[in-house]
């Protein structure tokens, strides 16, 4: 049985991506916001709203840092941010979801989503979505190297140059299933769980712009840049 060994430019890599991730986080927690108290349907949306146009802001900063993303095509650039901002969104959704919390508190914030306005059609999905991220019990450092894969898929609308994504996507995926058999050695699927969960996120893509639209409200306002990103108004 070969030994794996991470390369000392896979620890660069990954060393960057991970740093990248952490820099550019959400500032306020919106799972601390709905602890808290409940909201209204129309707080809850103005919440969506503002969490993922802040969202969408992170997703590009943390882009920015993935090396070689930049000498890309610059169309090539926004087809894969485009394509990939809703994933990435629920990705980090399901990241706050499945973080370790204190006993009860994970079940009163599912209970605050399941009643903040969504259609009881999507919250399945979502929710089977969320528990299989947590399952995981994924690194950070797996996280970060997930939702730089999912950015980095060649085969997003649009996008031109597709074997110029695919060499920047393989680097990461070697380090990814790299790091998995070394910190999953009784696993040798969790590589392969771990690319299952982005096929699963891609089912959510076809929900989002219904989950926003059938929001248990009247007048859905969407800021200017969720409306370019998201195929709502
Ligand atoms: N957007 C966004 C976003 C960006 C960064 C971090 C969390 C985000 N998610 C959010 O704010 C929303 C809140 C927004 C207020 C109303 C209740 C959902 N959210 C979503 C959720 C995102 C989208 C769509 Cl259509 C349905 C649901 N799944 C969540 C899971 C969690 F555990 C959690 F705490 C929050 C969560």
């Amino acid at each position: 049985k070969e030994k794996v060994k991470i390369t000392k430019e896979q620890q660069a890599l990954m060393k960057v991506v991970v740093e990248a991730y952490n820099r550019h986080q959400i500032p306020q927690d919106v799972a601390k916001k709905l602890l808290q108290e409940q909201y209204s349907e129309e707080e809850n949306f103005l919440l969506l709203t503002e969490m993922a146009t802040s969202q969408v802001q992170v997703l590009v900063e943390f882009t920015k840092n993935i090396p070689g993303f930049l000498s890309l095509n610059h169309e090539d650039q926004i087809a894969l941010l485009k394509g990939s901002a809703v994933e990435a969104m629920f990705l980090r959704s399901a990241q706050v979801f499945s973080r370790k919390m204190p006993n009860g508190h994970t079940e009163v914030l599912e209970e605050r989503i399941r009643k903040s306005g969504i259609s009881e059609e999507f919250m399945t999905p979502m929710f089977n979505f969320y528990k299989s991220i947590g399952e995981l019990h994924m690194m950070q450092e797996e996280q970060a190297l997930l939702t730089a894969i999912a950015i980095l898929t060649p085969d997003r609308p649009y996008v031109k140059d597709q074997q110029a994504v695919e060499r920047l996507q393989e680097p990461m995926l070697d380090v990814l299933r790299k790091l998995c058999v070394l910190q999953h050695p009784q696993e040798p699927q969790y590589f392969a769980r771990l690319l299952g969960r982005l096929t699963e996120l891609r089912t959510l893509n076809h929900y989002h712009a219904e989950m926003l639209t059938s929001w248990r409200m009247n007048d859905h306002k969407f800021t200017p840049l969720l409306c370019e990103i998201w195929d709502v108004e």
